[in-house]
């Protein structure tokens, strides 16, 4: 375990047995649909890799990066676009996949950026769902793992860019962030 880490909330192995299971799920879910999956960067570049392996249907990718967090652990409320789509999502059945949803800012300003521009069906899959930190009310199509009030990392998810590639999901030793 990493020096900064205080405790390992999820392992790896649990982590990619609940990604097996929703993939299973997709896979049903969008049988002969064609749907356009989109990754949210950077925190759901892992998760889509590993999810996208277990949907055993054709899909489209693309990948948009978005940002509000910094180096804080709180949001700061602005979303920004740092990379758009590549194609249109007009008429498209549009999956996006998450990796956290804690304040609910980033997914409630992108869904409705995609509905806007004309998607036909917009949903989300997320791994990790923290309703403690929401702001405005939203709820995933598919989720993983609900989590409790701790700010984690790894598996894609960063402090100041840090610990993304961790296998597993651990809780920071609280010096770090407040230091
Ligand atoms: O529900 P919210 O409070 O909006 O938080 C969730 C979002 O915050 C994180 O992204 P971040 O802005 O840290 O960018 P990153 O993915 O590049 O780390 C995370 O990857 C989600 O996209
Ligand atoms: O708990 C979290 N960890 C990392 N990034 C995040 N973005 C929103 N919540 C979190
Ligand atoms: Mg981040």
């Amino acid at each position: 375990m990493q020096n900064d880490i205080q405790e390992v909330l999820i392992s790896e192995e649990e982590i990619q047995s609940k990604v097996k299971e929703l993939g299973a799920t997709l896979s049903a879910e969008y049988a002969n649909r064609n749907p356009l999956v989109i990754c949210v960067l950077k925190g759901a570049f892992i998760f889509m890799a590993d999810l996208v392996k277990n949907i055993t249907v054709p899909v489209e990718m693309d990948f948009m990066a978005v940002s509000s967090y910094g180096a804080s652990t709180k949001s700061s409320g602005v979303v920004k676009i740092i990379k758009d789509l590549d194609v249109s999502v007009e008429g498209r059945e549009v999956l996006i996949v998450e990796d956290i949803i804690d304040s609910g800012l980033t997914l409630s300003y992108l869904i409705e950026l995609l509905e806007n521009r004309g998607a036909e069906s917009v949903r989300v899959v997320t791994l990790f769902d923290k309703p403690s930190g929401r702001k405005v009310e939203l709820e995933a199509h598919y989720t993983g793992f609900d989590i409790p009030d701790a700010f984690i990392v790894g598996y894609g998810l960063d402090f100041a860019e840090k610990y993304r590639n961790l296998p597993y999901i651990g809780i920071l030793k609280p010096e770090v962030y407040s230091s």
